[in-house]
């Protein structure tokens, strides 16, 4: 829908809710870089410059954009390029390859890859190379202008900087490291990456052709900064269709963040994530509730969505499981009380749902064998329970020793919301031993 400029006039609310919408799923999603990225101004000036200097002066670069998941590596990177490429012989002349680790995962294809962003799959042909360095070379040189003078410059991104790492003699780091280190062309290398010990994961001679250049993103917000973005996040902005729509949305949103119950909830993402993945995963959720009906946030939104935001899946499994498969995760919880840890084979989680069901006179519970080792079976590829070794799957089904991939907590809270749960079944589970 249009942004039309009502401004002093009031728009219906079901189409300020529709605009509401629009706006916070540009700002959520991703689909709209910010104006300036918040919070990482020197890393987005000092990245700009890097490239800059590839892109206009050609000289050759490498760096590495480090930070924990959901930093804003990637919107730092986006945002850098899209003011790089507001210069116009910068657009004009800068290629760019962006490769991913969990895609590209060895260096055939990545090269394959490159060749294909390059637009050089007809000048490569069925061209035979001898070596890796052989083939980059000769991309290279053919991006090189008609009087071979100077080279277009070439970005090269590689997403999941470590996986990288991963490939065989990691040869194609050192090709680029190499051609970005040796002048040979122009060419900046940007790696992006969650691991902080990644120059652990390189080879010496790799290491040794990197310039050593990183830049961080490692979050020092308080909680009144954290609190703040909330509120800045969930804020329409100046340009929003109806004035007074967004003057009242912006003014209950405030009222909405200085509330107690909301700002518990707050600390409690605060304590577990700064990040904006988290944050805009929980305002998302709030936002969903909103409707003609109810046109703002509420606390008892921000309080429900929080409660999605946490809910354990695992947890959540249990509840899909029958009276049976329960009854085993409940032994094997008692047998992991009783022997502190220690694995336990089918025969041992066996007997001890025997013993709950001798203390009840009911036949409710009797089942046979087979259809015991099914439950076992289903548990097992729900990966509730996993086998200690993998390798012993010669041994008889029943002995082979198990883990239980859940801990106490999660099962006696997954024992609360478990649909028409018998309440012998919940006491056997709070029951000291078995
Ligand atoms: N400074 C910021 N301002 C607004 N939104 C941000 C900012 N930083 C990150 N975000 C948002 O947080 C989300 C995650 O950011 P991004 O994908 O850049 O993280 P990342 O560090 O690359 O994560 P990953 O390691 O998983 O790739 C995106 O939706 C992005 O829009």
């Amino acid at each position: 829908m249009s942004k039309r400029k009502v401004k002093d006039d009031h728009m219906p609310v079901g189409e300020c809710i529709t605009q509401v919408q629009e706006v916070f799923r540009e700002r959520f999603c991703c689909q709209k870089l910010p104006e300036q990225p918040e919070g990482v101004e020197s890393q987005h000036k000092h990245l700009l410059e890097l490239l800059k200097r590839t892109a206009v002066h050609g000289e050759s670069n490498s760096v590495l954009i480090v930070g924990p998941r959901g930093a804003g590596k990637t919107m730092l990177l986006k945002c850098v390029l899209r003011d790089l490429l507001e210069e116009k012989e910068v657009e004009k002349n800068l290629l760019q390859v962006h490769l991913n680790g969990l895609l590209q995962t060895d260096d055939r294809i990545a090269l394959k890859e490159i060749t294909r962003q390059l637009n050089l799959e007809n000048v490569v042909g069925d061209k035979v190379f001898g070596s890796f360095a052989e083939t980059l070379g000769f991309l290279l040189e053919a991006l090189k202008k008609g009087d071979r003078s100077s080279s277009r410059p070439v970005l090269f991104v590689l997403d999941e900087f470590d996986l990288f790492a991963h490939h065989k003699n990691q040869t194609l780091l050192y090709n680029l490291f190499d051609v970005s280190q040796s002048a040979q062309a122009p060419i900046a290398v940007v790696g992006v990456t969650c691991r902080l010990d990644v120059l652990e994961l390189l080879e010496k001679r790799v290491k040794s052709r990197f310039s050593h250049r990183q830049i961080h993103l490692l979050s020092s917000l308080t909680f009144p900064q954290y609190a703040e973005r909330v509120r800045t996040q969930l804020s329409l902005p100046d340009d929003f269709p109806d004035d007074k729509f967004a003057q009242d949305w912006n003014a209950s949103v405030k009222n909405l963040c200085e509330d107690k119950s909301v700002e518990e909830v707050l600390q409690r993402h605060f304590n577990s994530s700064k990040d904006y993945r988290m944050m805009h995963m929980l305002l998302m959720l709030c936002l969903s509730r909103v409707s003609v009906a109810k046109p703002n946030i509420k606390p008892a939104d921000v309080l429900e969505a929080s409660k999605m935001c946490f809910t354990d899946a695992k947890a959540n499994m249990l509840h899909g499981l029958s009276i049976l498969e329960l009854c085993l995760v409940i032994a094997m919880k008692h047998l992991n009380d009783v022997y502190e840890g220690e694995p336990f084979n089918l025969q041992m989680v066996h007997n001890e749902f025997k013993k709950f069901l001798h203390r009840k006179s009911s036949s409710m519970y009797n089942f046979e064998q087979p259809v015991i080792m099914k439950a076992f079976e289903h548990l097992q590829q729900l990966e509730l329970i996993r086998p200690v070794d993998s390798s012993s799957a010669k041994t008889q089904r029943e002995y082979q020793l198990m883990r239980l991939m859940l801990d106490h907590s999660q099962i006696m809270e997954a024992l609360q919301k478990y649909p028409q749960c018998p309440t012998d079944v919940k006491q056997w589970a709070m029951s000291a031993f078995g």
